[in-house]
């Protein structure tokens, strides 16, 4: 058997990670069932289940747990009951510490501001004594979580963002804190977070600046590419088109600087033909400037990043 998963604040991304970790497995099985590697096997039409050596770093039980009865039923629209390997996921409301109690892993997802509320329930200390704590909360720190949860709770933060629920997902960690587990959680953060896309360690001092980016990013890519589809509507394109075409060629430039290694400016240069119409257009760009504007957005998003684990002045 694999672990219990609790994730503790299931709305947006609490479902963008769940979604995506469940697919990953849903993927993993049929792969290895379709390939003839008889890792899992089929019992009930429709469930699969491991067969042979059981991993212990991949969950096989989900609680999401939330706090008004509209948000679980919406939850159990969306996952139908049904989780990955025929596991199902078991919606809670009002039942935090019971969840808790029952799960190995926690994952974090509420708003920043609740955070202490929801670790300050009674008995939710308890219900965390050696567990494994992933806050994924923008600006709460690691000091702030261990002051709310005892000793024995390992607490490490994840900043990951919304592609995650395609499995596109860019996610950040902090390092493992020491103890004899360190190399099993390790496994465990890992499994989660590369099932659901891009997984990078990073100290936490670094947090702020990766919630800004990668976190807020879709965002900011969105707007972007929401800007570029209204150029090409301004002349004349239909607004399908014209969002497929900037979609697709935002998509085109990531992948090609992800998977090739190729420099963005390298990139951009390739295109800028000597008198051409990229050159004239980046330089129309730059008089608005572009560069400086996205990139003090990031800045300040950053700044008041740090500032949402905060009480509110
Ligand atoms: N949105 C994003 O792109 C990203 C967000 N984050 C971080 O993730 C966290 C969650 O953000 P997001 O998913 O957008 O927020 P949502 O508001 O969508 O989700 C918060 C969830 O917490 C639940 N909740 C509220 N009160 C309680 C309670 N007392 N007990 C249990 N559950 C409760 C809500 O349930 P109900 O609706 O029933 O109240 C809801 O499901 C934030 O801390 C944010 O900083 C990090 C990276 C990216
Ligand atoms: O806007 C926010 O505060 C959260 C954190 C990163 C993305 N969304």
């Amino acid at each position: 058997m694999g672990y219990t998963l609790c994730v503790l604040g299931c709305g947006t991304m609490g479902i963008a990670i769940l979604s995506g970790v469940v697919d990953s497995l849903d993927t993993t099985s049929r792969l290895a069932k379709n390939s003839g590697v008889a890792k899992w096997e089929s019992h009930t039409p429709g469930t699969l289940t491991p067969i042979g050596p059981p991993d212990a770093t991949v969950p096989s039980r989900y609680i999401a747990c939330v706090s008004r009865s509209e948000s679980a039923t919406k939850l159990r629209t969306i996952f139908g009951g049904l989780g990955a390997l025929g596991s199902t996921i078991e919606v809670a409301t009002g039942q935090n510490v019971k969840s808790v109690a029952q799960a190995d892993v926690v994952l974090l997802c509420c708003k920043p501001q609740l955070a202490h509320v929801i670790l300050g329930e009674p008995g939710m200390k308890e219900a965390l004594d050696g567990k494994l704590l992933i806050s994924i909360l923008a600006g709460v720190t690691i000091n702030q979580l261990t002051g709310w949860v005892l000793p024995s709770t390992k607490v490490i933060r994840a900043m990951p963002n919304t592609p995650c629920k395609i499995r596109e997902g860019m996610t950040v960690v902090t390092n493992m804190p020491p103890s004899p587990d360190a190399e099993t959680d390790h496994d465990i953060i890992l499994k989660i977070f590369s099932s659901i896309g891009r997984c990078r360690f990073l100290e936490e001092k670094h947090f702020d600046a990766c919630t800004a980016l990668s976190g807020s990013g879709p965002a900011f890519a969105c707007i972007f590419m929401e800007a570029m589809a209204d150029g090409g509507v301004m002349m004349g394109l239909p607004r399908a088109e014209a969002l497929e075409l900037a979609s697709q060629t935002l998509q085109g430039a990531a992948r090609m600087v992800l998977q090739g290694g190729t420099h963005p400016a390298q990139l951009k240069d390739a295109v800028t033909t000597p008198g051409g119409c990229t050159i004239a257009g980046l330089l129309a760009m730059e008089d608005g400037r572009i560069r400086s504007t996205i990139a003090r957005g990031i800045q300040v998003a950053t700044e008041h990043a740090s500032q949402l684990g905060q009480p509110k002045k």
